[in-house]
């Protein structure tokens, strides 16, 4: 690691900010072999339309703790077979068999907010986000799948929670933790044992995929396991915190949501459809794009030559968009550092420019997944209680790993209930 990537490593969100206004909208991390990280919207734009043709070698940091077979860095026919498995639940009319499912979880959750609780914004979300995202994939909770779910938190919160912690552990001890064989096995043998047929939970699609997907070894089911739990709840966690904080923070905007919750279409429903909500949909949106849970896209590697940025770059360059940065130029958004939720209202922005899910063939498999559950949890803690943030001072953009999550000592105290 030279000093550039150094400097990124542990001073991610500064050396972000001091090259925002870079002209050539690329930075070049290493040489030889080349990594360049970019946010050039006709280089973002190759990459996507280029993927089937690129590797995705995955990063440093996640790599050991997914595992090697995860499906964020398989390619060619596996890579496909994934995504033909796991992608058709998780949107259009098959999302919406899981509406029930998100919206008891969420109730649940919001229900033992009481007034006077101080509750942690972010490890509040995070702990929602990993319940749902649990039951999507391994089926029902019961004590010992909880158990299970605490020793994964416990994992992560070691490899990911602190970001000293997480570059001592790369950098002096030789990596992150690793899993360990006996959360490894609980989780394969919940993901194998029966589990309710509707909706199905995404670990039995798996289990009865053919093809190329056909008997998976448990060392690849696991890694799809840890791969899914985590790539989806630390992002909708992050972004529902961002969210809720906002909203906190803005009683004229939160009153509007309200009005726009309260209306027909919208009405008593615990999921509303996006069309039925604009506002909070373009709340959501703007949240995202300032504060994008995920950073960086994955890592895309040539396989050939290729002239982008003005110059001839080698097989074997990675090329790393840098999202944060994308959504932060004023050529496409107007005082880009300002929030204004209603510049996405009734508009829509170059998928180059405006990217919180990547984009081309490795574009977030649970993007519809996420908008719907941040519909849901929105909705129900502005329906249900009031809450206001004690320390609005530790709302600063903090990364924890690869996601940008708010710091763990932002506190909310719940002050009425309206059920
Ligand atoms: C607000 C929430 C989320 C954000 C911002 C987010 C963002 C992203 C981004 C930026 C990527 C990389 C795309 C690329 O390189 O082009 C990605 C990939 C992925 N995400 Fe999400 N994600 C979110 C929620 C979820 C959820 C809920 C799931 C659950 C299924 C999920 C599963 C995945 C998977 C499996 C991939 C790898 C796709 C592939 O390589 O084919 N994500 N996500």
């Amino acid at each position: 690691m030279n000093r550039t990537e150094l400097r990124l490593a542990l001073r991610t969100l500064p050396f972000l900010d001091a090259h925002r206004a870079e002209p050539a909208r690329h930075v070049v991390l290493a040489a030889d072999p080349p990594k360049l990280l970019v946010w050039d919207p006709g280089t973002v734009e190759w990459l996507f339309r280029s993927d089937g043709e690129l590797d995705h070698p995955g990063s440093r940091s996640l790599r050991p703790l997914f595992g090697p077979h995860s499906l964020l860095w398989v390619d060619g026919e596996r890579h496909t077979a994934y995504r033909r498995t796991l992608g058709p639940p998780l949107r259009g009319r098959r999302l919406s068999a899981y509406e029930g499912l998100i919206a008891d979880t969420v109730r649940d959750a919001v229900s033992a907010l009481r007034p006077g609780d101080t509750v942690g914004l972010a490890d509040w979300t995070r702990a929602l986000a990993l319940r749902i995202i649990a039951r999507i994939v391994l089926g029902d909770l019961d004590t010992r799948t909880e158990r299970v779910l605490d020793g994964f938190t416990a994992w992560i919160d070691d490899a990911l929670g602190s970001r000293r912690r997480t570059l001592a552990h790369r950098f002096l001890r030789g990596g992150l933790p690793r899993s360990g064989a006996g959360l490894d096995a609980e989780l394969v043998s919940w993901a194998r044992a029966e589990s309710r047929p509707d909706p199905p939970a995404l670990a039995a699609l798996l289990r009865q995929a053919d093809g190329p997907l056909a008997d998976l070894p448990d060392g690849e089911l696991r890694d799809q396991l840890v791969s899914l739990l985590f790539a989806g709840h630390e992002t909708t966690a992050s972004a529902a915190a961002w969210t809720l904080y906002r909203l906190s923070r803005d009683e004229a905007l939160r009153d509007e949501v309200l009005a726009e919750l309260d209306a027909p279409g919208a009405a008593g429903r615990a999921a509303p459809p996006a069309s039925a909500v604009p506002l909070l949909t373009s709340v959501i949106s703007e949240t995202l794009r300032l504060a994008p849970p995920v950073t960086v896209a994955e890592n895309r590697r040539l396989r050939a030559p290729a002239r982008l940025l003005g110059r001839n770059l080698p097989e074997g360059t990675t090329l790393t968009t840098s999202i944060y940065l994308a959504q932060r130029q004023g050529e496409a958004f107007a005082d880009p550092l300002h929030f204004d939720p209603h510049r996405f209202v009734s508009r829509r922005y170059d998928p180059a420019r405006y990217l919180p899910f990547g984009g081309g063939s490795r574009r977030c498999l649970g993007a519809s997944l996420a908008m719907l559950e941040l519909r849901v949890i929105v909705a129900a803690v502005l329906r249900r209680r009031e809450w206001r943030c004690l320390n609005p001072g530790s709302a600063r953009l903090s990364l924890r790993g690869h996601a940008m999550a708010p710091s763990s000592r932002l506190r909310m105290r719940v002050t009425a209930c309206r059920d």
